[in-house]
């Protein structure tokens, strides 16, 4: 039996949120994909799930969630968390209320809460409003996101536009009067048949309310944010423990790999070219000549062994560049044409011996983790907010998976000059 059971949308969300557990001091191991094998380690209080179900068609994104929900529930889950992005990446059409819907109904749940705030990571939400540090969300660089533009900041609304069910709020007034104020409004919300709860929060301690005030709801959804917030929780009634020894980073070459075109990304790997070997993606070859190009650029990262910081290989480009090369080669051609190169590439890599693998990018990341088949991930030491050194649990091989937007400027060169293996 464990306490809680993580499904998470993306990679680098299901990273995040397990770095958050483990360092507020739950026992955490996460898998990619729903596990195939069934002997969980001893002593474990989070199992993570990581899916790619964020921009899949939503039937899919449904029935992999339910898949992870019944293993979960299989392997004696006390409660479950679906964690998508502190950004809410959706749409109107988005798979967030889908899924929410259908865990609910699983479960025999009427209702839950909505939290992606995390506002150790600039993301607050207020009214109902999302925002990213003083934008809100419609206004950040989110509304430029190649996958899942973002521009509606009102989360009651994307919510009903994307489930079938009545969207409600809990706002900063009532959190600052603290967990039994919100717990009576929880139960004045589920009479008036209200299913998804918006929790408004703009500080850890809000958080933790949110945390306290929740403690009986069976499934709760958000960002890592209340996933802190759960761990604080939990720890102070069962204790800590640590594990991130088991994640350290292993010795070995490094590539990082950048496919994100978030706005802080765009700014990490500005800062990183003058500091290490770089390669900009040729979109043109990675749609026309994919194989060769995989095993070209895998022969520049080998030949750039004596650096002391590793080759970034990159598709990264700002938000002018990339509506042009979406105009011209469409934007799902565009991105699944990167993906499917980087999906080339790093066996190609891992083959050839890097094994220290920094990746932008939670799709990127994605595909970066499956081509390297690794099933099962042990959380290390974190890097930024959100960000920890993860190591595969089968062979020495250990990955930094960033979320788009987090992490700081000179992140990539931090993850490797601070953490020597
Ligand atoms: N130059 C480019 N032109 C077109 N598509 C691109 C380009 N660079 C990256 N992409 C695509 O954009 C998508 C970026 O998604 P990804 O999830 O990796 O990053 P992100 O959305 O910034 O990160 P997160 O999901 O963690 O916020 C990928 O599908 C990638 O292949
Ligand atoms: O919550 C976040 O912002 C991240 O974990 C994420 O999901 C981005 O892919």
């Amino acid at each position: 039996m464990f306490y809680l059971g993580v499904i998470a949308d993306d990679f680098t969300g299901a990273t995040d949120i397990a770095s958050f557990l483990a360092q507020n001091g739950m026992s955490v191991i996460q898998y990619n994909g729903v596990p195939a094998a069934n002997n969980l380690p001893p002593d474990v209080d989070a199992v993570v799930i990581s899916l790619k179900s964020r921009s899949c068609p939503s039937e899919e994104a449904v029935n992999d969630s339910l898949s992870a929900l019944r293993w979960l529930r299989a392997h004696d889950c006390q409660r479950f968390y679906f964690k998508y992005c502190s950004t809410f990446d959706s749409t109107a059409d988005g798979n967030i209320g889908p899924v929410t819907d259908a865990l609910l109904t699983e479960l025999g749940e009427s209702q839950t809460v909505i939290s992606p705030a995390l506002p150790v990571n600039g993301r607050t939400v207020y009214q109902g409003y999302l925002f990213v540090h003083q934008q809100l969300l419609s206004e950040s660089g989110m509304r430029h996101h190649p996958v899942t533009p973002m521009r509606d900041s009102q989360l009651l609304r994307l919510m009903e536009q994307q489930a079938s069910g009545r969207a409600g709020l809990i706002p900063l007034a009532t959190l600052q009067q603290g967990s039994e104020a919100v717990r009576q409004q929880l139960a004045q919300l589920r009479q008036q048949a209200v299913r998804y709860v918006v929790m408004d929060a703009v500080s850890e301690d809000d958080l933790l309310i949110q945390a306290a005030a929740t403690e009986d709801m069976r499934l709760l959804t958000g960002g890592s944010g209340l996933g802190f917030g759960v761990a604080r929780h939990f720890a102070a009634t069962h204790g800590t423990k640590s594990d991130a020894q088991r994640g350290r980073p292993v010795a070995g070459p490094a590539v990082v790999i950048s496919g994100s075109c978030s706005t802080m990304t765009n700014a990490q790997v500005a800062r990183y070219k003058p500091q290490a070997p770089h390669f900009a993606l040729d979109i043109v070859r990675c749609l026309q000549d994919r194989a060769g190009y995989a095993a070209e650029i895998c022969r520049w990262v080998v030949e750039q062994g004596n650096s002391t910081l590793a080759p970034m290989v990159y598709a990264t480009s700002d938000a002018d560049k990339l509506q042009q090369i979406q105009q011209q080669y469409g934007a799902a051609e565009s991105s699944q044409a990167i993906e499917q190169l980087f999906a080339r590439l790093v066996p190609l890599l891992a083959e050839n011996g890097i094994q220290r693998f920094i990746v932008a990018g939670g799709e990127t990341s994605g595909v970066v983790t499956q081509s390297l088949n690794i099933t099962g991930l042990h959380i290390g030491p974190t890097i930024s907010p959100g960000i920890p050194w993860v190591r595969a649990s089968d062979r020495p091989v250990s990955l930094a998976l960033k979320s788009g937007n987090f992490g700081d400027e000179n992140f990539f060169a931090r993850a490797q000059l601070e953490f020597m293996p």
